[in-house]
């Protein structure tokens, strides 16, 4: 009998497990090298393989750090005059987000429709207080992925996007999340470094309907009409997109655009990233972007990172890169938050999106891509900024890391996928 028991226990197990593992493909082969990132075929390929087309005209401005970027978007907020969309994956009842309810629950009191989506893990530290102040005010609270036992797989499945839009018309995307460690300058532990972007012209458009995709699968409305896609007159120069990947659509989408915009490099790659634990295929990309003389760059976080567990597995992940030329360097001051994309001084990918396998395979992710080489300069300045103050680690320095932290790496590994 309980020979019998453990049989079925077993099968059952096994069936649970079939059933979570991804049923679909993932990209398995490298990319061939067709373009260069200035010929008009690689603009045509992100516009066709990633989703909406480049779009002219747009004015993308870059935040540095809370003391920046909290203003920017709270100013918005409160001059918000129709509709507000914000969508974002770290709310916490701190201070900040104290101010950012505050804002949002006032306008929506004055008759400005508010929709706020949290991702329900994210906001995990958020209290009841200040969600029933939200709700109270007539702001649409939804939180994302709720965990309840009959739908367990899509745990894993978290919206990680970051997208404020207000009144249609001026739209936010980058690395913030809201809580107190975002606020400052960067100048301490408690203070993280991150960038952010604000942005105007018709690529918000595509901004909302970005947003709008999770608050249709979440609560069933479509947001449209002249308050959340007015007409958009050009307000700049720069040709972009906003495109988004989730496992229920385009689950490829971010980690084909890094593979395409790495292969598609002829001169320098400047890549920041906070969670930088590449898998193989993009290891191979970089590998081979450095083998044809492109300069590579890397900014990862130092030891002082909110996840040692990530660090340890982006180590593991280093012998290739560092080995092909690749240069590496740990952020010093702080915690490094930054994501961000600059490829031959002309295509900057901004928002979401971390360098590995939970962004480009299992959470809801958005990036916006610029391809302006005055924009990509002006990023190229900002990354070396961020250089002054990382450490660079050479193969030697890497070779030579502790055997605790080697074997740190081997464990991390294990769970890369998850990562
Ligand atoms: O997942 P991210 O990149 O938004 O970072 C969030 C931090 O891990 C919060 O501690």
């Amino acid at each position: 009998m309980v020979a019998l028991i453990a049989c079925l226990a077993t099968v059952v197990a096994g069936l649970l497990v079939l059933n979570f593992a991804p049923t679909e493909k993932k990209i398995e082969t490298q990319l061939t090298r067709l373009y260069d990132t200035d010929d008009p075929q690689f603009r045509r390929s992100l516009g066709v393989l990633l989703g909406p087309p480049l779009v002219e005209g747009n004015k993308v401005e870059v935040l540095l750090n809370g003391d920046q970027i909290f203003p920017a978007m709270l100013k918005a907020i409160r001059e918000a005059k129709k509709t507000i969309t914000f969508e974002t994956y770290i709310y916490w009842s701190e201070t900040i987000g104290k101010e950012f309810a505050d804002a949002l629950a006032e306008r929506a009191r004055a008759g400005v429709k508010v929709h706020l989506m949290l991702d329900y893990i994210g906001s995990i530290k958020m209290d009841d207080a200040s969600m029933k102040a939200l709700r109270d005010a007539g702001v649409e609270v939804h939180r994302y992925h709720k965990p309840v036992w009959w739908k367990l797989a899509r745990l894993n499945n978290r919206t990680h996007r970051k997208l404020l839009i207000v009144d249609g018309q001026i739209g936010f995307t980058g690395g913030v999340g809201i809580a107190d460690k975002w606020r400052g300058h960067g100048q301490d532990e408690d203070h993280w470094r991150d960038t952010h972007f604000r942005v105007e012209g018709p690529v918000v458009g595509q901004m909302q309907a970005v947003f709008n995709d999770n608050w249709t699968k979440a609560t069933g409305k479509v947001l449209d009409g002249e308050a959340y896609f007015p007409a958009l007159a050009a307000k700049g120069d720069s040709p972009a997109q906003m495109f988004s990947s989730s496992i229920t659509g385009g689950g490829e989408s971010m980690h084909l655009m890094y593979l395409m915009a790495i292969t598609a490099a002829r001169h320098t790659i400047h890549l920041s990233n906070s969670y930088f634990v590449p898998d193989e295929l993009a290891v191979k990309a970089l590998v081979a972007a450095a083998k044809r003389g492109v300069e590579v760059r890397i900014i990862t976080p130092g030891k002082i990172i909110d996840s040692d567990v990530v660090r340890a597995a982006s180590h593991e992940r280093w012998g290739a890169l560092l080995k092909a030329g690749v240069k590496m360097a740990e952020y010093q001051p702080t915690m490094y938050h930054v994501k961000a994309l600059v490829v031959d001084s002309l295509l900057v990918s901004v928002g979401s999106t971390n360098f590995d396998n939970r962004s480009f395979s299992l959470n809801d992710e958005a990036n916006l891509n610029v391809l302006d080489p005055v924009f990509a300069k002006q990023q190229e300045a900002v990354f070396e900024q961020d250089w002054l103050r990382a450490k660079p680690i050479s193969l030697q320095q890497w070779e030579d890391r502790p055997l605790h932290d080697k074997a740190a790496g081997k464990l991390a590994d294990l769970i890369g996928s998850q990562l």
